[in-house]
């Protein structure tokens, strides 16, 4: 038995080129190491942990908020900090942050995602909506001004809403699941529309520290396609429903392009 392993281990094909015990369970989009499952689970949350005690993005004692969509990345976010907060005792209060645009078929679905995620993850959850904080809701401005530059109007809210419910929970820091190829399409975004003040801070790791409230994200490294993998071996509860307001044609392309590229790889 041992020496079949032994051969297995020497031809380098059936079994996890970490453990070298388990077979294999995927390709590791970060690096093309084919691994186990457990190896994977491993890697992904300890290159998380290093990114966080590396660049010292909190300290013992803090309240954190989680800014929650109910989609892949948040939802991986909120799992994985409450996993590492508790195995390497970083003393974190942690929070869901939710904000309800008030988009129909859209955020109402989410939302309820992310009311399970409270109960299952154990984190109070806070949820601040356009509606009570502006008098609107992204369907009714959508009524009145079309289909035309919905996304800019809502990001502009939606961080002026995360701000609000940041300084309601009294956080001390927000973070946010955007991972290293929300950054990629930023980078290529700002390149293209010539933005070179947004091109220098975009990739930040924390930014906001001169104003309410500074913003992490500890996803900076983490490749997207690892986090769906991620979601799908732990069977993580998440919506993966687009915005029907956001076909978001710019962004889509710079998306699309950094495919092809990582494809050519
Ligand atoms: N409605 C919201 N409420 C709270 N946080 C939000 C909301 N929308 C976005 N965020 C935060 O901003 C991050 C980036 O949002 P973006 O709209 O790019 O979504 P995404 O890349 O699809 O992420 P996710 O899969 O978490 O929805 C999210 O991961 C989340 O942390």
């Amino acid at each position: 038995m041992e020496e079949g392993n032994t051969i297995a281990k020497r031809a380098g094909s059936r079994l996890c080129c970490l453990c070298n015990e388990r077979k294999p369970a995927l390709k590791r989009p970060k690096t093309l190491e084919q691994i186990c499952r457990d190896c994977f689970y491993n890697v992904f949350e300890e290159e998380i942990h290093q990114v966080i005690v590396g660049n010292h993005l909190f300290k013992a004692g803090e309240r954190v908020a989680i800014g929650a969509s109910g989609g892949k990345d948040s939802t991986v976010l909120a799992y994985v900090m409450s996993e590492l907060n508790r195995r390497h005792n970083y003393g974190l209060d942690l929070f869901l942050l939710s904000v309800d645009e008030g988009i129909t078929g859209y955020r109402d679905d989410s939302l309820e995602t992310v009311k399970r995620n409270e109960v299952q993850y154990g984190l109070p959850l806070k949820i601040v909506s356009y509606k009570d904080l502006y008098g609107w809701t992204m369907d009714e401005i959508v009524k009145v001004i079309g289909l035309k530059n919905n996304c800019t109007f809502c990001g502009v809210f939606r961080r002026q809403a995360l701000d609000r419910g940041a300084a309601y929970l009294k956080v001390d820091k927000l973070v946010t699941g955007h991972n290293a190829d929300d950054i990629a399409e930023t980078v290529l975004l700002n390149i293209l529309r010539g933005d070179v003040a947004r091109l220098s801070r975009c990739t930040s790791i924390t930014t906001g520290e001169d104003g309410p409230i500074p913003r992490c994200k500890p996803f900076k490294y983490t490749y997207e396609k690892e986090i769906v993998m991620y979601a799908y071996f732990k069977k993580l509860d998440y919506f993966s429903t687009e915005c029907i307001y956001s076909p978001n044609a710019y962004r889509g392309f710079a998306r699309e392009f950094i495919k092809d590229l990582e494809r050519m790889r």
